[in-house]
């Protein structure tokens, strides 16, 4: 697991550091080694280095410094002569740096900038880091388009220059990096938001050698999941299962209008691992989900005169799941009176719990006023999942914006910490998802933006579902069975972006891919473990 830190917790970081002994002196040095040390991969003769008022401009002065001793020509720009810089200990090695062989230039226009910036091969950008936020002002509002307008290879100290490092978002120009060389830990905006789309490749330079020991000492906005991190999560097959033992799980799904999502989520459940996965639906559209899913029962449930759940659905449904491993409720289902039956009975059921799409429309309105009105709804025994994207997170919680992962992080937390349940998790899914536990928030891989279609979800949540079955209850952390399962779901949307094009990929196409995705993340987690294949 990687951390990764917000703003607060960085310099809470930085404190226990120099409480250990190493002072921010001292990690502004070994900073400056560490994005010297990005730079050098390029191998670069010439290196401008744009260098702002704070120490994220300290960082870029002691970069230069130590890329002109290795014998790289170096410009420094710099909005302001090194004796004005406010911080200290910036000032400290900015004199020193401007007092060596480097060339350092002053406030520059605009048409000198683009003559200083013409001959290099690599940029460092020095102007802005975790103290900035709002909209970049002059003269780094001219600076920054004039760079990116060049197109040429950026390094980025510690976050892209513009980019804010709490919550990702760009309200003016903000640079366009290759690689960003982020100081102890990345910073949660390079995940959230447009940090993505401007951080480029991320390095983490560790900077202190204790630091292992100490960043468990503050709290994490989130943890990474690496590959190995899965391994105890991979599903089991011995030789002596059979069909129920494997795992069995009940979707309960569907309506006349969207008989497909129950297709989706029981086909990616079986697909998944599932031994025995069940649909029950309304009456009028089991007949056409038995045609789609031969090799799957299909119990027909009471209905409405709409063809969703009806009166007497939450009864029959109730019945039914006790005898599953997993009960996955939501795909299609509408929010009809009858559905909102079948989710509460399904909540006072002691089986593990998959809620997604109009399973969680129907919490919202359980739940008026979002959850911190009647939390109890959500309070249970066995374990809870919840799949909501952004827009269905925000109805859980009353409506509050969830536009992005930071917002996305906090709702979730909310959701977790109103119920007071252990066993509850949060998968809060978008273009990065994030699993919220009671104890963590984990990020596990991210697909490709072809997962971005109708029936992704249904998909994931079947494969969530079929996992939670295959374990049958034994897992320790749910949150990081559901980190394997996303993951998994990643992978599906490269290998289907791979065989059909990352434009034309459909939601049927990610189900045939789960096997293949399974045996990567298989494959991905004992190579990051250093265990050999067939060794
Ligand atoms: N604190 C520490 O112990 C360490 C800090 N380090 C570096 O220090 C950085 C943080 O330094 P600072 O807290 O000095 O902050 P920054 O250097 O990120 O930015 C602060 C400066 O930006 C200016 N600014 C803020 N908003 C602006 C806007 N909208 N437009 C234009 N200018 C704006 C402020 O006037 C201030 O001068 C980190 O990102 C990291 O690179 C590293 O050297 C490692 C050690
Ligand atoms: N831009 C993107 N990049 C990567 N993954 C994405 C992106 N947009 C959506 N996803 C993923 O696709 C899935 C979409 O789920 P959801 O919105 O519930 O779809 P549906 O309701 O149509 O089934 C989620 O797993 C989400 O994380
Ligand atoms: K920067």
């Amino acid at each position: 697991m990687r951390p990764v830190l917000s703003v607060e917790e960085t310099l809470r970081l930085e404190d226990l550091i120099e409480k250990e002994g190493t002072s921010k002196a001292a990690l502004m040095e070994y900073a400056g080694e560490f994005l010297a040390s990005v730079a050098m991969k390029a191998h670069p003769h010439h290196a401008v280095v744009l260098v702002g008022f704070g120490n994220n401009g300290g960082d870029g002065w002691v970069a230069a410094d130590i890329l002109s001793q290795k014998g790289v020509t170096v410009d420094v720009v710099s909005p302001i002569e090194p004796n004005e810089i406010k911080s200290p200990i910036a000032r400290h090695v900015a004199r020193r740096t401007a007092g060596r062989d480097v060339n350092v230039v002053v406030g520059p226009s605009r048409d000198e900038l683009v003559e200083i910036l013409a001959p290099a091969d690599i940029v460092v950008d020095a102007i802005l880091g975790t103290g900035f936020s709002g909209a970049v002002r002059a003269p780094f509002s001219i600076w920054i388009p004039t760079l990116n307008e060049m197109d040429m290879m950026v390094v980025s100290a510690d976050v892209p220059s513009g980019l804010n490092a709490e919550t990702g978002e760009v309200e003016g120009p903000c640079v366009q990096a290759t690689y960003t060389a982020t100081m102890l830990a990345p910073k949660i905006g390079l995940y959230s938001g447009e940090g993505p789309e401007f951080a480029g490749d991320i390095l983490c330079g560790e900077l202190y050698d204790r630091l292992d020991e100490v960043i468990d000492d503050v709290e994490h906005a989130a943890d990474i999941v690496e590959p190995a991190d899965l391994i105890e999560y991979f599903p089991e097959l011995p030789a002596h299962v059979n069909k129920y033992s494997r795992g069995s799980v009940l979707v309960v799904a569907g309506s006349s209008a969207y008989p497909g999502a129950a297709i989706m989520a029981a086909k990616a459940a079986a697909r998944a691992g599932a031994g025995y996965v069940t649909v029950a639906t309304p009456d009028p559209c089991a007949n056409l989900i038995r045609m789609a899913l031969p090799s799957i029962p299909v119990v027909g449930i009471p209905a409405d005169t709409r063809g969703a759940f009806g009166a007497a659905a939450g009864s029959a449904v109730r019945v039914l799941a006790g005898k599953f491993d997993c009960v996955l409720c939501g795909p299609g289902m509408t929010t009809a009176a009858g559905g909102m039956q079948v989710v509460t009975e399904l909540l006072k059921s002691d089986v593990p719990l998959v809620l997604d799409a109009d399973a969680l429309n129907c919490m919202s309105r359980l739940a008026i006023g979002g959850i911190d009105t009647t939390p109890d709804v959500y309070r249970r025994e066995a374990p809870l999942i919840l799949t909501p994207h952004y827009r269905e997170l925000s109805r859980l919680v009353g409506g509050e914006p969830v536009e992005d992962l930071g917002t996305a992080i906090d709702a979730a937390q909310r959701l977790l910490w109103a119920a007071g349940s252990d066993n509850m998790v949060v998968v809060a899914k978008g273009p990065r998802t994030a699993i919220v536990g009671v104890e963590r928030v984990l990020l596990p891989k991210s697909g490709p933006a072809s997962l971005a279609t109708a029936g992704s979800g249904d998909v994931l949540a079947g494969i969530i579902a079929g996992n939670v079955a295959v374990s049958h209850g034994e897992v320790d952390r749910w949150e990081m069975q559901c980190a394997y399962s996303v993951a998994v779901h990643s992978f599906t949307g490269h290998i289907a972006a791979a065989a059909m094009g990352e434009r034309s990929v459909i939601a049927t196409d990610l189900i045939d891919a789960i096997g293949d995705a399974m045996g990567v993340v298989e494959e991905e987690a004992l190579k990051d473990a250093g265990i050999e294949l067939g060794a």
